[in-house]
């Protein structure tokens, strides 16, 4: 287990991180999202033993994890941190670089080791090339290769596929999470991209301006997001008053994805129509509804001052009242 005990860590004066706490079982998938800025490398590289805490301890397992002035060569040996730097020689071959701190004692054990992680990252008709003649999306897939090569007990990736196209991204994904299932590696991914953290991880922590403000089931905390901030780091999100929409006086206000918004001709709630984005298997609908800009999943496109009727279905209505902060 690793266990994270109310630690604080500034660079300068400025606090970056204010007595974050959180344990993660081994084996476990993990998520970190929040707002650019707000702390979540710093908090890796001190899961990795990069900085030293100014207060709180870690631990993995019964260990005690040190900074780097308890320690001659920074970071953990049974953890790899991928940092959005990519840390690879440029003039040695893929192979060479994914096997770097393989033991050369075995070759024929090291060979396959190299073979089966080029194939993971789907890298094997570029064993023999240089680094340096790479893209920036192949020097992320030889970095994540090198630092699965000494099977870790954690793996640490900091945007682990900011740079690689759709395309590969979703079988890279399934390949990856497969693998560490498979090998029982706990993983901690900072992330912006939704799509790394829904299908993959099976729990997500948030930080906001360097507090944690939700460690949750990643599906329950998506479906049912307890204040805007969270809602809006999965992507475009209404907040729309419940009395708008049902006969109350309640002003609560409740925060709607645009998939959850039905147009609906019969419905006396209008809204206008002010664009029409096209996504690929839907438009996003961008409407002005009670002076408000809204957003609105639809499988057409609509005209610009269309008048539009629109919905919301109860039980999400009900779900959402049970579960927001307000
Ligand atoms: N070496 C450093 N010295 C001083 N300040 C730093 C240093 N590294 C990061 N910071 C600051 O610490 C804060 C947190 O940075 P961090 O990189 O942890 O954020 P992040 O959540 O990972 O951001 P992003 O999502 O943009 O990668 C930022 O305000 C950043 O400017």
């Amino acid at each position: 287990m690793l266990t994270v005990q109310n630690i604080s860590f500034a660079y300068t004066t400025e606090p970056i991180l204010k007595n974050v706490s959180f344990t993660i079982e081994k084996g476990q998938h993990i998520a970190l999202i929040g707002a650019s800025g707000c702390g979540k490398s710093t908090l890796l590289k001190i899961i990795y033993g990069l900085l030293d805490v100014h207060e709180g301890e870690l631990y993995w397992k019964d260990k005690k994890i040190l900074g780097p002035s308890f320690h001659l060569i920074p970071g953990q040996e049974n953890m790899k941190y991928l940092s959005q730097g990519f840390e690879l020689q440029p003039y040695r071959s893929v192979s060479e670089n994914i096997g770097q701190y393989l033991s050369n004692f075995e070759p024929d054990l090291k060979k396959g080791r190299v073979n089966e992680l080029l194939e993971i990252v789907e890298m094997t008709a570029f064993a023999n090339i240089k680094v340096e003649n790479l893209s920036g999306g192949q020097k992320q897939r030889v970095a994540l290769a090198k630092a699965l090569a000494k099977k870790p007990e954690i793996l640490l990736l900091d945007e682990p596929f900011g740079n690689i196209d759709n395309f590969r991204r979703s079988a890279l994904r399934r390949n990856l999470y497969k693998y560490l299932i498979r090998n029982k590696i706990t993983s901690i991914t900072a992330t912006h991209d939704k799509t790394d953290i829904l299908s993959f991880t099976d729990q997500t922590i948030v930080i906001r301006h360097g507090e944690i403000v939700a460690k949750e089931n990643t599906v329950d905390l998506y479906q049912n997001p307890t204040d805007y901030y969270i809602a809006s780091l999965f992507g475009e999100v209404n907040q729309i008053k419940l009395s708008s929409f049902s006969d109350t006086k309640d002003e609560t206000i409740l925060l709607i994805y645009p998939y959850e918004l039905i147009i609906n001709s019969k419905s006396t709630i209008k809204a206008e129509v002010k664009g029409a984005y096209f996504n690929g298997n839907h438009y996003l609908i961008e409407a002005i509804f009670n002076n408000q800009v809204i957003f609105i999943e639809h499988s057409k496109a609509l005209k610009i001052s269309e008048e539009i009727g629109i919905e919301i279905p109860e039980e999400i209505i009900s779900l959402r009242q049970k579960k927001q902060k307000v």
